[in-house]
């Protein structure tokens, strides 16, 4: 059996905004990741995929819900497991310079982790684990003395990557790494995660924005939509049937080499603009910009349903017994547009 790592249960963070306004970025969102696995977490930017991350990683205080890491509790740990659940669990983010301190060689930015956690108290020890550490994510020695803005955006994805591994760590969050990048780079730099992976026996959370790189990497994915989780299933059934309407939007955005199925294809163009988290819509939160919007969306948040095998999504289409007992209700209010 499959060992989770990872569980989410009902995982809410709510922001108070002030003058009686919360910001629900994430809503009621429950998954689990299992050991060296990749689990892919997708959605436009704002629907809480960085939120999840940081407070996965007790950045974020929850709201409600829980964080299991490894069968522990992770809101409410003591100050000693706290240290020791940092050792286990890095981020690496989508703007390495940014992540990078400018003003540290590659050496400092990558010994820093191990100094706060006072690993190495001998310096030729250190500079031969940073060095280690630099030719894993094919850099190497040379490059120990420079400066972050000595390097190309991949290579300095790499130093980041090298920082995330300095801990020895099992679990890593890795928030829009490629996103920055250019496409032949990015394959590089998930190439690079893949192996470490293997190496390591490394578990990964991969956010993404989109599902072009996505399917590569990850063995499940989590598609996200306005704080809440909408489907997840592993990444061949999604690509192969995706259920959720945003899914398949997401999945008909992405550029296809081939022109000729590129112009042929049916494209799913989604109207109207992404409602606020401070008032999102009544029931369905997806319903506003969906193709096939009925009138029990506005009314009845969809259940979290289990439609195949390991392949859940929340939406109304799929509910039977709606389907039978209440199809007077159904009018779908727009069809999709073909391109
Ligand atoms: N510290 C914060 N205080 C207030 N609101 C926040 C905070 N962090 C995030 N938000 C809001 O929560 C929502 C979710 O943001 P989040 O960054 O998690 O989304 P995302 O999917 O990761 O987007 P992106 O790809 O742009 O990072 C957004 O509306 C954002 O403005």
């Amino acid at each position: 059996m499959t060992a989770k790592i990872l569980q989410l249960n009902q995982l809410t963070k709510h922001f108070n905004m002030g003058k009686g306004q919360i910001l629900q970025a994430v809503n009621d969102v429950t998954f689990h990741i299992n050991k060296g696995e990749t689990f892919g977490l997708v959605g436009e930017s704002g629907c809480g995929k960085t939120t999840v991350g940081r407070t996965i990683m007790g950045l974020y205080n929850k709201t409600s819900g829980d964080v299991l890491y490894d069968g522990q509790n992770v809101h409410n740990l003591d100050d000693n497991e706290t240290l020791h659940f940092y050792r286990h669990m890095q981020m690496i983010f989508q703007d390495p310079y940014a992540s990078l301190n400018p003003r540290s060689t590659v050496k400092e930015v990558i010994a820093e982790p191990m100094e706060v956690h006072g690993l190495y108290p001998n310096k030729k020890e250190q500079l031969d684990r940073v060095i280690q550490l630099l030719e894993e994510v094919g850099l190497n020695r040379d490059h120990a003395d420079r400066y972050p803005h000595e390097f190309s955006g991949g290579q300095r994805q790499r130093i980041g990557i090298a920082r995330a591994l300095a801990l020895d760590p099992d679990f890593i969050i890795a928030d829009e790494p490629i996103s920055a990048l250019d496409v032949s780079v990015q394959a590089q730099v998930v190439n690079l995660l893949k192996n470490l992976q293997e190496e390591k026996s490394l578990t990964f959370l991969f956010i993404a924005h989109d599902l072009s790189m996505v399917k590569q990497i990850s063995d499940r994915i989590g598609v996200m939509y306005l704080g809440n989780l909408v489907e997840l299933t592993s990444s061949d059934s999604l690509y192969e049937n995706p259920l959720h309407p945003y899914t398949q939007a997401l999945l008909s955005a992405i550029p296809i080499p081939d022109p000729d199925i590129e112009d042929t294809r049916e494209r799913i163009i989604l109207e109207g603009e992404l409602p606020s988290p401070i008032n999102p819509p009544s029931g369905c939160v997806f319903r506003t910009r969906c193709p096939f919007a009925m009138d029990v969306c506005a009314r009845k948040k969809p259940e979290w349903r289990e439609v195949e095998k390991d392949h859940y999504v929340a939406c109304h289409l799929y509910d039977e017994t709606l389907n039978k007992t209440d199809h007077s209700d159904i009018t779908i209010n727009q069809k999709p547009v073909q391109s």
